[in-house]
């Protein structure tokens, strides 16, 4: 039995395997995340942060080792069952919002959940529910080209949210904004993630944001270290 929500052992990931340009960017990284934690993962560019991002949510697979969703072990599952537990289990929030822009906000919340099943009417509820908790209820209705860096962020927050998941995973997700509104956009962020007791890795050059959160690891020669 495990304590952890996210657990990841001896993770291995090499590139252009057999080629002149092979690439080890993980070699064994460990790393497991508590219930309610909220880890930073810093490292220089290229160290291998959002690789391992999205090993960690099932985006890819790792060469070797092993992913744990609770004491559920991930790896080696068939692609129906990973693709239901990274609907369900994860949300990603990016550096860019990634929004449909053809959608309001409203609807760029709401869509997730259609996709896992759930009815119009709780799906509007629980979006907008979301966008209220994070400031921008009334902008529900607006979509993201009317909307400012800050509040569209804010909207990709609510959808990686939007389907109740255990984990969230994040890869700069203010890097795109001016440091002042990086720094509320942020604190929206840590808001949301502890009231909804979520468990977050959150991958940021930004040592003061990455201070702010419950503890720092380091991607160090393809291993995970503390920070
Ligand atoms: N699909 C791929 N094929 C080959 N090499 C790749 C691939 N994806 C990433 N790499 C290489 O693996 C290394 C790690 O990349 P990754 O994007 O994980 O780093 P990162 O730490 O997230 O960088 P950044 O902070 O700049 O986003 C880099 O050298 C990159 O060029």
């Amino acid at each position: 039995m495990s304590d952890a929500v996210l657990s990841l052992r001896g993770i291995e990931k090499i590139y252009n395997r057999g080629r002149q340009n092979e690439i080890a960017v993980l070699k064994g990284a460990d790393l497991a995340l508590a219930r309610g934690e909220i880890v930073a993962l810093v490292a220089p560019s290229g160290a291998g942060k959002s690789t391992l991002l999205h090993i960690a949510g099932l985006l890819d697979t790792a060469d070797a080792g092993e992913v744990a969703f609770g004491d559920t072990v991930m790896t080696g599952l068939g692609d129906r069952r990973r693709t239901i537990a990274r609907r369900r289990d994860v949300g990603f929030v990016y550096q860019f919002h990634h929004l449909l822009p053809e959608f309001t906000a409203l609807e760029n919340v709401v869509l997730p959940q259609l996709a896992d099943g759930v009815n119009r009417r709780d799906a509007d509820a629980r979006a907008q529910e979301l966008l209220d908790h994070v400031g921008i209820g009334p902008r529900a209705g607006h979509r993201p080209s009317a909307m400012s860096g800050g509040e569209q962020q804010r909207v990709a927050f609510c959808r990686a949210l939007a389907n109740g998941p255990r984990i969230l995973l994040a890869d700069e997700p203010t890097g795109n904004l001016d440091p002042a509104t990086s720094d509320q956009v942020f604190a929206t962020l840590m808001g949301l993630v502890r009231d909804t007791g979520l468990s977050a890795l959150i991958a940021t050059h930004n040592l003061e944001l990455a201070a702010r959160m419950d503890r720092v690891v380091k991607l160090d020669q393809g291993l995970i270290v503390p920070g």
